[in-house]
This record gives C-alpha cells, structure tokens and sequence, in this order.
C-alpha cells in the first residue's frame, strides 16, 4: 500500500487585496515549524492576481508552502478573453490548480465534459489538477450521493492513462457543506472517498487507487480536521474560510501533521 502524503489547500477564492495576500503567506510560512512541512503538504490557491508575488516570496524566501491557482482554461493560448491557461500556470510556478470547484460548475456552467478538458490541460502542463465533485443536497437526500460521485470521478478522468491519474488529487466536496458550517460527519467522508478509491481501483488498478490522495472539503477547521484526516481514506482537506486566517490555517495543517500545535 502507498504511503499518501496529506496535502492541506487553502482555497481563497475571491479574497483578499494584494498586501493581504502577501502578508497571509508569510505569516502562514513563518507560523508553521519546518517539521510539519514534512508530514504534510501545504499549498495556497490565491487568485491569479496574486500568483506572482507569492512565486517570488516563496522562491525568494526558500518557503516549504506550494501554491496554485483556482481555474484554468482548456485552451493552451488564443482568443479566451479573460482565461488563464496551463502554460501560464507551469511558467509561474503553480503546483496545483483546483478543477471543476462546484462554484465553477455553478456559476460558470461548467459541466462534466469541461471539466474533462481541462484535468488534461492541468496534467498537460505539469500542473497537478485537484479535481472537485461533490453531490448538491437534493441528490444526498435521495441517497444518490455515492452514485453522483462516482459518475462524476468517471466523467472528469475520461481519458486519461492510468500513470496519469496517479499524480491526481480528487477532492470531495459535498455542495451541501460548502460555507455552510455544516460538515460532513467523518463517517460521511470517509464512505464517499472509499467509494471513489474503490472506483479507481476497478478502472485504474489497485496500484494507483492506492496512490492517489482524495481529500474531502466543506467547513473544514482546526476543530474538524483531526477527526476527518483520521479517516482511511481521506488524505487531507481543501479549505475555504480557514484558510484566509493565518493561525487558524496554521493549526489547522498542524494538527493535520499529527501535531503539537506550533
Ligand atoms: O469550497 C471549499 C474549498 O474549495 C470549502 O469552503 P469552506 O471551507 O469555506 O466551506
């Protein structure tokens, strides 16, 4: 069995000014002890504007923290006004970049076959996707939230080869737990990415099911993460709202590391 390294994302989506940016990185940085950087992996997922200022910090001041972007485009250049593609992302130093978030999917009607597109451009570019899927309420209430996640795995990695889908990270998060205060128990989590590794297996082999990290998001905080990354088959968290607080992100990756907090 492959041993997973954790990974804990910070998602800011739509936040912060420039000054606010910089400083929540260094203070993230400097609060978290070297050691924990080993047991876990820690990124940040500014938006774009962001991204080369964070390059410089961390290339300058040697940073253990890996950063990213939110979205890219499925296009590696041309007339997409406004998009950002994997090219762009791989020269600015991206590790990772979140695909098909359900805010995307809602607010930009990206549907299964775009997000298809764009894992490949990701992976195209050196870029490691962290592919999102999650069930709204309606579907978990009707007891379909297993089947709505498997599908989803299936759709966004048509097409890739197995060695591919090793270096992605699937990230589940239920639509319903998405700012909401409302967590999914740890049992919740731990059934849907069991079932998500458990349909890797039957498409990829047991081998790369094992070694892909599938984290789970929605309300993640330094009060929940122990309980959810205890999980067999939860491998970390992407985080929202307790990632824009740099002591409560800073515990929060801490206590995903197993601990003491600094
Ligand atoms: O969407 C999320 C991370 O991508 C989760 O957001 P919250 O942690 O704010 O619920």
């Amino acid at each position: 069995m492959a041993q997973r390294q954790p990974l804990i994302a910070g998602n800011w989506k739509m936040n912060l000014n420039h000054l606010e940016a910089i400083a929540l990185v260094q203070k993230i940085a400097f609060s978290l002890p070297e050691k924990y950087f080993a047991k876990v992996e820690v990124a940040v997922l500014p938006p774009f504007v962001d991204i080369r200022s964070i390059q410089t910090l961390c290339d300058g001041d040697k940073l253990l923290l890996k950063y990213g972007a939110q979205d890219l485009s499925a296009h590696d250049s041309g007339a997409y006004t406004g998009d950002v593609s994997g090219v762009m992302l791989a020269k600015l130093g991206c590790s990772y970049v979140t695909v098909g978030h359900s805010e995307r999917r809602e607010y930009h009607n990206e549907d299964d076959a775009t997000v298809n597109k764009k894992v490949k451009a990701a992976i195209k570019h050196g870029v490691t996707p962290i592919f999102c899927l999650g069930e709204q309420l309606d579907v978990r209430e009707a007891g379909r939230h297993v089947e709505h996640c498997t599908d989803q795995l299936v759709a966004g990695l048509k097409g890739l080869t197995a060695e591919q889908v090793r270096d992605v990270v699937v990230a589940y998060e239920p639509v319903w737990a998405i700012g909401t205060g409302k967590v999914a128990s740890s049992a919740d989590a731990q059934e849907v990415c069991a079932a998500l590794r458990v349909k890797l297996a039957e498409l990829y082999g047991e081998d790369v099911a094992s070694a892909v990290r599938v984290l789970y998001g929605g309300s993640v905080k330094s009060g929940n993460i122990a309980e959810l990354v205890a999980q067999k088959d939860v491998d970390g968290a992407l985080v929202g709202g307790a990632s824009l607080d740099a002591d409560e992100f800073a515990k929060l990756c801490a206590l995903a590391a197993g601990g003491p907090l600094p």
